[in-house]
């Protein structure tokens, strides 16, 4: 289950031929950790094919055994940074829903360059989706969550921001309800135009 770039290369261009035909078929979650939401969702929806993007060895491995434990066949790993991911294995106009849930939110001043939805990551993000669908952004942390609404002018999206209670079940969600947390911010963009990069 787990891809080298040249599969998912191939798979790219499998993808963007089948987009041609029907363009709400791909999700993508950013920093899958252990990968529990990745592999309900592509449980649920096996018409749709789900690709997941971590940075860390151990995690890959691991949620590339349970999907192919499970017979998923429509999920793809990707051991990546997100912003090389998108960067380099995406299409313009390609993905139908992004998604990341507890993001690390570098919450130091030095570190906060490190921050992954930057203004350029927001613009490329807007680049690889298709006009109209979404990425979605679940934080603990209110200053992630602001600085992030810092970042979206001129980013081609429409901005919904709200608190709502766990629902993901993963496994920092359920590390903050354990600490009491009863909501966590989400913040929803919508491409409502389309930004070359
Ligand atoms: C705080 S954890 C959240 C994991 C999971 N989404 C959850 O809710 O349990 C953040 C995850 O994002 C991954 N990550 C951080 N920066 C990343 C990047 N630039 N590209 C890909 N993955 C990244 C980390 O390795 C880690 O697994």
């Amino acid at each position: 289950m787990l891809i080298d770039t040249r599969d998912l290369l191939s798979d790219k261009e499998n993808m963007t031929e089948d987009n041609q035909h029907d363009a709400r078929e791909i999700e993508v979650e950013i920093g899958f950790g252990n990968g529990d939401y990745l592999i309900r969702r592509a449980s649920e929806c096996p018409e749709k094919m789900f690709i997941g993007i971590e940075k860390k060895t151990s995690l890959v491995t691991k949620v590339s055994k349970k999907a192919e434990s499970l017979n998923l066949s429509n999920i793809r790993i990707l051991q990546s940074c997100a912003e090389e991911a998108f960067s380099d294995h995406f299409s313009t106009a390609s993905i139908s829903r992004v998604y990341a849930l507890f993001p690390d939110p570098w919450p130091k001043k030095k570190h906060i360059k490190n921050r992954l939805f930057s203004s350029p990551y927001l613009r490329l993000l807007n680049n690889r989706l298709l006009l109209g669908s979404e990425a979605m952004i679940v934080t603990d942390s209110e200053a992630y969550h602001r600085w992030i609404l810092k970042q979206t002018p001129d980013t081609g999206f429409d901005v919904q921001n709200d608190t709502i209670p766990p629902q993901f079940d993963t496994k920092f969600e359920r590390k903050w309800v354990e600490q009491e947390f009863k909501s966590f911010f989400r913040i929803i963009l919508r491409k409502i135009e389309h930004i070359d990069t």
